[in-house]
């Protein structure tokens, strides 16, 4: 092992360590809060690559922004490393194995195509209709964890454009998104808990027997959708399936839900497998719930800090959306230049996959140091987004005119990247964005939102993705 990690010797190692009445505590005996300090700690005070130990294993850690954009865009640092397996799922392209990875990847970006994310608008409208409904229900004045109702309208979201909008009538619908909740509930906590790693080890816990139940629960309901799905397709053998292609009829306004068109690219292109597509359907939905609801969690909550933002933010959206019944449009959120920025902000104080993981297929150059294959490597989004050297003095402040167009001209592209770089980036970044856009103008053409919390306690989780150790808590006021 000592041979294996010689190529490190010359970087600066960090030691995570926190100290407590002379006792000093690893990293993996800390709480979620401790760790996530003792981590950006390190971050802050490396600015190019730094290698730190988690019990015998090495880890490279990275911030910088050149560095961070060469190792995310190497074509042979597309690996993840051995704790995303717990996600299983592993024929689905967050989890699946660089192999199986490519050519799926290739047959799925054009899913996430422009002309499909735009076919969502009339889901994402009626899922977040449902939030306000849902929010109105609240007595007046009640402090309220906004994260419990962005995140299941986030869920609704996906599982309508995903599985399509009727399953979100179906019976059993409700116990398939609590599985759903829960399996990245316990995933999330077993990738930060060493000790169970081990299977067997993991086995013989309660949350493995949890997980289980969810995961047997997940799937049926999933493929008993699938197999029904494929019987009619095979009965109508609808529209026409080049994705990249231009619209020819009415159809393509339709939602061009995403298992339908795992199942057409399955008859043209790529053949995927049921295991594939019923993997793929259910990591799209895991990834893309919690992260989008938490986005717009801590934009209310922004919101709520800044009350002065929060009033240009609504007048904008008022400006541009003044009646109830008006359609959203691609053309009409491209208006929302504020909007715009200010989610960006968001993401920029918050990126929601704030620390991410990979690992090197091949030996690799990476500032000047050759890494061997097989080398794991954390890149912290976080650190990235606070670097004094890329933003400036008020790095640290709130403010949505870090993201004016003449002030990102004169700034490091590789600054700001929440939803990461590289082929193995997020496929759903312009869905999150259009996403979540949506869903911020039906809470703020309803609400005016307060808060108690303050900006400068703000503190975080070290997690699969970034909570804070308190809750979302705001209270709501009707506007009219
Ligand atoms: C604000 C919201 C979101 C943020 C900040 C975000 C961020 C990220 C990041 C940083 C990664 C890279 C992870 C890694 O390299 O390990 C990622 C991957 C991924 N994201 Fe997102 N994401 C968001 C929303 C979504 C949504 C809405 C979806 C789906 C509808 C989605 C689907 C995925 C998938 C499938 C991957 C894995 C891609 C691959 O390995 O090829 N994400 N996301």
């Amino acid at each position: 092992l000592r041979r294996k990690n010689a190529f490190a010797k010359n970087l600066p190692m960090a030691k995570p360590i926190k100290s407590f009445l002379g006792v000093d505590y690893s990293i993996m005996d800390m709480s979620d809060e401790e760790r996530f300090e003792v981590m950006n700690d390190c971050f802050a005070r490396f600015d190019r690559l730094f290698v730190f130990y988690t019990g015998p294993l090495l880890v490279l850690a990275v911030s910088h922004p050149d560095l961070v954009q060469k190792l995310l865009s190497h074509p042979d640092c597309l690996e993840k490393p051995y704790f995303y397996d717990f996600v299983k799922f592993e024929q689905g392209i967050f989890s699946a194995k660089y192999k199986l990875w490519k050519g799926q990847r290739k047959a799925l970006n054009p899913t996430f195509n422009l002309r499909i994310l735009h076919s969502f608008f009339p889901i994402f409208d009626e899922c977040s209709k449902k939030l306000v409904q849902e929010l109105k229900k609240l007595p007046k004045g009640e402090t309220v964890n906004l994260f419990r109702y962005t995140s299941h309208c986030a869920l609704e979201m996906v599982c309508g454009t995903t599985l399509g909008s009727d399953v979100l009538e179906r019976e059993g619908k409700d116990e398939f998104l609590c599985a759903l909740e829960e399996i990245f509930g316990l995933v999330s906590r077993r990738m930060l808990s060493v000790h169970l790693y081990s299977d067997l080890i993991y086995m013989m816990t309660p949350a493995y027997w949890k997980e289980q139940f969810a995961r047997n629960k997940l799937r049926s309901f999933a493929m008993k959708i699938l197999q029904e799905k494929k019987e009619t397709a095979r009965d109508t053998k609808t529209n026409g399936t080049d994705l990249d292609s231009e619209p020819e009829t009415e159809e393509f306004k339709k939602p061009q839900i995403f298992i339908d068109q795992l199942l057409s690219i399955s008859d043209i292109s790529r053949s995927f497998t049921d295991e594939e597509i019923l993997c793929n359907v259910l990591v799209i939905m895991i990834a893309g719930n919690d992260t989008s609801g938490l986005a717009v969690a801590y934009g209310c909550l922004f919101l709520a800090m800044f009350p002065q933002i929060q009033e240009r933010v609504y007048a904008e959206i008022m400006e541009h959306f003044p009646s109830d019944g008006m359609e959203i449009t691609a053309d009409s959120l491209r208006l929302l230049e504020y909007t715009e920025r200010f989610l960006k902000e968001t993401l920029r104080h918050c990126p929601v996959a704030a620390n991410i993981a990979r690992e090197n297929m091949k030996d690799i150059e990476l500032d000047g140091v050759m890494i061997p294959a097989g080398t794991k490597f954390t890149v912290s989004f976080w650190a990235l987004h606070r670097r004094a050297d890329m933003w400036g003095p008020e790095v640290h402040s709130f403010d949505p005119d870090h993201f004016l167009p003449e002030r990102c001209r004169d700034r490091n592209p590789n600054a700001y990247m929440p939803f990461s770089t590289g082929a193995r980036n997020c496929i759903g970044g312009r869905y999150a964005m259009l996403s979540t856009k949506v869903m911020l103008i039906h809470i703020l053409k309803n609400f005016k939102i307060t808060t108690k919390l303050r900006f400068e306690d703000m503190r975080y989780k070290f997690g699969m993705t970034l909570k804070m150790s308190t809750d979302h808590l705001v209270q709501l006021e009707r506007r009219f």
